[in-house]
């Protein structure tokens, strides 16, 4: 089945629900988010869940993200540069690199694919607008650890399941209001992934 990252938790009663459904949990401690919770949150949240935690952040030092909880997986959502890539190469942990996706960053995709061997997702360039599905589409064809974000809602997820993605990332289509998460969604969501492994 295709996997699911519940992103943008900022709720204890919400990170245990989406951890009898979610493969992965995702936490967003950059500030830039009405999501942000501080990173202590993660260890909390690590006491009453039995799946991976991902520390979501923006900008800041990797050195520090990576320092900053006992999240497991870092999710860093911004273009890194060549430096930083070769930085995460340091680290034994395990990171999420975030592509925007738009042609453009075809060469920077390629990058990581080819230097790393990390989870990478796809999402749209600028936060609230719809990711490319062409572009995103040709990528997961050419790497089999890509996830794809960006507006996912029950409404419109058939459509990024037909992509055959390995992992999907949905933050406000789960949401009761901005940073609550709505736990009939949740369920909805998942059986939705559910009923589409098995029309495959
Ligand atoms: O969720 C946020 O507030 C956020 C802020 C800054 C960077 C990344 C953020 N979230 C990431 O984006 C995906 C997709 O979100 P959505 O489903 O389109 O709302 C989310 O899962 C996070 O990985």
């Amino acid at each position: 089945m295709i996997k699911i990252k519940f992103c943008g938790i900022s709720h204890i009663e919400d990170a245990i629900v989406a951890s009898n459904y979610a493969d992965l949990i995702g936490v967003v401690t950059d500030p830039v988010s009405p999501r942000f919770v501080k990173p202590e949150f993660i260890d909390i949240v690590k006491n009453f869940v039995n799946k991976p935690v991902v520390n979501v952040k923006v900008k800041g030092k990797i050195n520090d993200i990576v320092n900053e909880s006992k999240a497991d997986y870092v999710q860093i959502h911004r273009v890194l540069d060549m430096e930083e890539i070769e930085d995460i190469l340091s680290y034994n942990k395990k990171f999420i690199l975030y592509v925007p996706s738009s042609e453009k960053y075809y060469s920077y995709f390629k990058t990581i694919v080819n230097k790393t061997n990390h989870l990478i997702l796809i999402d749209s360039e600028k936060k609230g607008e719809k990711v490319n599905l062409e572009v995103s589409k040709i990528w997961i064809k050419e790497y089999d650890k890509v996830g794809i974000g960006g507006g996912i809602t029950l409404n419109n997820i058939e459509e990024f399941l037909s992509l055959n993605p390995y992992w999907i990332d949905i933050s406000s289509g789960i949401e009761k209001y901005k940073s609550k998460k709505d736990h009939d969604k949740m369920i909805r969501i998942v059986e939705k992934v559910k009923e589409w492994k098995s029309i495959l």
